[in-house]
């Protein structure tokens, strides 16, 4: 099995623009994500944050704009050759079938047949060290179905990571996770960063994005604020316009934390 990683020189999205329907999401986004970069992309609800990574995978359309992985137009790669490149962790999902949660995690390295039915000794063992890697090796042979909210979403970090590509795309990723769940994680996805994987996550916490990325970027009315070190983009008064917060309600907050 081929454990090397596609080459991640350059994640390039120029004007890009998105709708549902007539209804524009966001236009003109403009953004490189570099080897070894963790960007985390914040904004209000319903800004366009699922929206645009899902733009950024090919599962939504654009109406305007290019998205460039490594010199190549995403329009000119396969499914399969995307697959090889960039992996996601949804932030809902819905699987119809009580499929073991080592058989989620093989489906995630073999794409949509079903050889993971014949899988072979080491790939079994490489899908079991993505589980070991989020510690939850033993919910291997649990029906995905049966799982909680919370196990369900780190069987998924499991799978994306198992699919072993040099870009990781997550939407809310501590999402249902506990206290020390979160905190493992976001652990994990800087120790991502050392590995040169690179992470674009979306989140609503300010404070997680402090924590683990390397870079964030704000999103607000379809457009992207700001972009740049977290330390800068995610000062007081920057997250207080970000969020439409007054400065009562926000150091209030900031003095129970
Ligand atoms: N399937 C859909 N059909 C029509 N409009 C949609 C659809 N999905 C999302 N939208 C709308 O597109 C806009 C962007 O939604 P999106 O889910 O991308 O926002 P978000 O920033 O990820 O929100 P949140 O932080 O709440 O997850 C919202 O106004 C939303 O109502």
């Amino acid at each position: 099995m081929n454990n090397k990683l596609a080459p991640m020189t350059e994640f390039k999205v120029s004007n890009l623009c998105a709708a549902y329907g007539r209804k524009h999401v966001f236009s003109g986004i403009n953004f490189r994500l570099q080897k070894g970069e963790v960007v985390a992309l914040l904004g209000p609800n319903g800004c366009g944050k699922t929206t645009l990574l899902r733009t950024l995978l090919a599962l939504h359309p654009k109406t305007e704009g290019e998205i460039w992985f490594a010199g190549k137009s995403i329009d000119d790669l396969s499914v399969k050759q995307r697959a090889r490149m960039v992996s996601y962790v949804p932030q809902y999902h819905k699987m119809a079938f009580a499929y073991p949660v080592l058989e989620m995690v093989l489906m995630a390295i073999y794409g949509d047949k079903a050889p993971w039915l014949h899988a072979s000794q080491d790939e079994i063992a490489h899908a079991m060290s993505a589980l070991e890697w989020m510690g939850i090796a033993e919910l291997a042979h649990r029906p995905y179905t049966e799982l909680s909210g919370g196990q369900r979403q780190m069987v998924l970090i499991a799978r994306a990571y198992a699919q072993n590509t040099p870009l990781i795309m997550m939407d809310e990723p501590t999402n249902g996770l506990d206290y020390g769940n979160q905190i493992k994680l976001l652990q994990k996805i800087n120790a991502l960063m050392e590995t040169g994987k690179t992470v674009l996550m979306t989140t609503h916490h300010p404070e997680h994005a402090l924590q683990c990325s390397s870079r964030a970027i704000t999103m607000k009315d379809g457009h992207l604020l700001s972009d740049g070190c977290p330390l800068d983009v995610l000062k007081d008064e920057k997250i207080r316009s970000l969020y439409e917060l007054s400065h009562d309600d926000f150091y209030a907050y900031r003095k129970q934390a």
